[in-house]
């Protein structure tokens, strides 16, 4: 369904003694259609980066990316239509990506403008209630929900043009810890109920873990491994594989069933991260662990 070959994107010309920034070094990698395939690193390993090539709104340096065959680099904005109705993309903060001046029947609907669209207001009203939320919702504005309700409202806009295809940017990382796995679990429905192929991005292993089949893992610009969830979150041969582990809370890592001393052990002597998670398994900010319920979303 996708398929990144070999792909530079280098930020920046150098000339003048301008700065020039690698942010992609070569990466390759083929998403299966109806795969839940993850991408993760750390901050400015080039995950923007990434997402802005596959969705078509930057061109790679080098290389190509390929949308169910069809080249993405390099085609004007007309000949991207194909991929703005196949591709949506859900981003971390919804309240920056909703449009406080509509309510949310507008901003469901927004995709479907143009699209002659039989049925609009059924359609947001099906949608609403695909993502958890009553139809009165349709008539209110985004301020007047809470985090985890109005990254539904995002989630459902971007199901509205019936894509193939979701990539999830960091969906879950702007929200309170209580409600991650509400709208984890909620995607997870989703791409099976609509058979989609879903794109998953993160910095948190264990939030990947969840919800996605296979997984790269991208450091420094670089894919260094690409595997099933499983093989890559507990074979751990990288080293900075083992330390995005271990940045994991232990509460986390205790439910996945990970020795967390002997997890530790081996990062020290890979000479990685500190342990971050407090001995109670609450994160290091004090807050409560994932998947701890305050049904905060109501
Ligand atoms: N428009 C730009 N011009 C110059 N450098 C850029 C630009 N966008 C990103 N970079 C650089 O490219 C590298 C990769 O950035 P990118 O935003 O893709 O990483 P990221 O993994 O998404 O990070 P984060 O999680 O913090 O958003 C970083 O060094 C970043 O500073």
């Amino acid at each position: 369904m996708i398929e990144v070959d070999d792909v530079h994107r280098v930020y920046g010309s150098g000339r003048f003694g301008g700065r020039t920034v690698h942010a992609l070094r070569g990466v390759s990698f083929a998403v299966e259609r109806g795969e839940r395939f993850g991408i993760v690193g750390e901050s400015g390993s080039g995950k923007s980066t990434l997402i802005r090539l596959l969705a078509g709104l930057d061109r790679p340096t080098s290389g190509m990316v390929r949308f169910d065959g069809r080249e993405v680099s390099g085609r004007s904005e007309r000949q991207l239509r194909f991929l703005r109705e196949q591709l949506q993309v859900v981003f971390q903060d919804p309240m920056s990506s909703l449009d406080p001046r509509m309510n949310v029947r507008q901003i469901v609907s927004e995709p479907l403008i143009g699209t002659r669209h039989p049925d609009p207001v059924g359609r947001v009203r099906e949608l609403l209630a695909a993502v958890g939320l009553e139809a009165g919702a349709a008539d209110r504005y985004p301020h007047q929900f809470s985090g985890g309700q109005r990254q539904r409202i995002s989630i459902a806009r971007a199901l509205a043009p019936q894509p193939s295809v979701l990539i999830a940017d960091e969906p879950v990382s702007a929200l309170d810890v209580s409600v991650r796995a509400q709208i984890l679990n909620l995607l997870a429905d989703l791409v099976d109920e609509f058979a989609l192929t879903m794109v998953f991005v993160s910095h948190d292993l264990s939030v990947v873990r969840r919800v996605c089949d296979r997984v790269a893992v991208l450091r420094d610009g670089e894919l260094v491994e690409v595997g099933t969830t499983e093989q890559v979150y507990s074979d751990r041969a990288q080293p900075y594989t083992r330390q995005l582990v271990a940045a994991i809370p232990t509460i986390e890592r205790a439910l996945a069933g990970v020795d967390a001393e002997q997890l530790a052990g081996q990062v020290a002597a890979a000479g990685g991260a500190p342990e971050k998670s407090a001995p109670d398994g609450s994160a290091p900010d004090g807050s409560a662990p994932v998947g701890a319920r305050k049904d905060e979303e109501g």
